[in-house]
């Protein structure tokens, strides 16, 4: 269903950054199932890598450099697909590391822009309603990437691990500086201190700003945890000092609080929700399942549809 041309409705457009194996395909893969393909488009910009692998050999910076991305390009079609225009998008294939054959992209209700850079720029940022950017502590990160390059990408542990620190700099001066620009700020992580089986989830913790109105969801969490520790509303300092609220789902949360959670989300949703497919939010890797990803999934829906309803009116 594609947004019809003319009639004054774009799509609601959505960016999760973040570094390499950050989390943003598994993130957004829920998202796109949820909603559905024939109501979303999901966009990985790096595909505006400027040089192949081979070719990225010979040159002074990393795929990371915002001078190794066409990001003018990127713009141009960020601008397009938040008017409701189709763009030829050019295409890197992961796993070859060759540039292949561009393709046509159209944009339907909702766009996910995912990657390394699409909050660098202004007018970047300037084409989304929300945005995202996703902070896993670097020693989870490493051991992701390291563990998926190997698997899908032909790589050695030991060349992904220099191929990490060749890009540590440009990491900080150019990546990691996009988590000022969102909205939402995401960190799954374990529990510092807690010694739970292997085979518990990852905790989420999530950074409300007050950039984009989030729901009432005090009431919830405190009848969910009923005096619990699992999950909490608090009010945090962000990087500049000022007040924010953070969410904190812990990996440990009994499925009976986190249902509660999911069930008053899904309420808030309302009668928009009634078409969506909820067994396939909080799905990572082959098998793994994780209610506090599935909350994530849950409260970026909640705006997806929130953002759209607006538009509507
Ligand atoms: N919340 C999570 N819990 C457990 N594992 C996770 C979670 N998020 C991501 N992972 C794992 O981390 C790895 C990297 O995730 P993913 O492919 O989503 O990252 P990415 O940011 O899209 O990477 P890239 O941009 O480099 O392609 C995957 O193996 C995935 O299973
Ligand atoms: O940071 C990355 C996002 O996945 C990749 O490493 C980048 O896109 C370049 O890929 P590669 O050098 O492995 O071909």
């Amino acid at each position: 269903m594609l947004r019809a041309r003319g009639t004054g409705r774009r799509p609601v457009m959505l960016a999760i950054a973040g570094d390499s194996a950050a989390g943003k395909t598994t993130l957004t893969r829920g998202l796109v199932q949820c909603l559905g393909a024939d109501r979303m488009t999901a966009v990985c910009v790096d595909d505006y890598h400027r040089y192949d692998r081979a070719e990225r050999k010979g040159k002074p910076f990393t795929a990371l450099h915002p001078d190794c991305n066409h990001i003018d390009i990127m713009e141009q079609h960020l601008q397009l697909l938040s008017m409701g225009e189709p763009i030829l998008k050019p295409v890197y294939d992961h796993a070859t590391g060759e540039l292949v054959r561009p393709e046509l992209v159209e944009p339907r209700d909702f766009v996910i822009v995912e990657g390394l850079l699409p909050l660098h720029t202004r007018l970047a940022r300037a084409c989304f309603d929300i945005t995202v950017y996703l902070d896993p502590p670097e020693i989870l990160r490493h051991a992701w990437k390291i563990r998926r390059d190997c698997e899908k990408r032909g790589y050695t542990p030991d060349q992904v691990r220099a191929e990490l620190a060749r890009r540590e700099a440009e990491s900080a001066a150019y990546i990691r500086p996009q988590r000022r620009s969102a909205d939402i700020v995401v960190r799954f992580a374990p529990v510092a201190g807690r010694t739970d089986p292997p085979d518990t989830p990852l905790s989420a913790e999530l950074l409300l700003r007050p950039t984009i109105d989030h729901p009432e969801l005090g009431p919830v969490i405190e009848q969910a945890a009923s005096g619990g520790t699992a999950m909490h509303l608090r009010l945090h300092r962000d990087t500049d000092g000022r007040p924010v609220d953070a969410l904190h789902v812990h990996g440990y949360v009994s499925p009976d609080e986190s249902q509660v959670v999911k069930k008053a989300l899904w309420e808030r949703l309302g009668a928009r929700a009634g078409h969506l497919e909820q067994d396939v939010l909080g799905r990572f890797g082959e098998a793994g399942t994780s209610d506090p990803l599935a909350i994530t999934q849950l409260l970026l829906l909640y705006h997806l549809l929130d953002a759209d309803q607006r538009q509507a009116a």
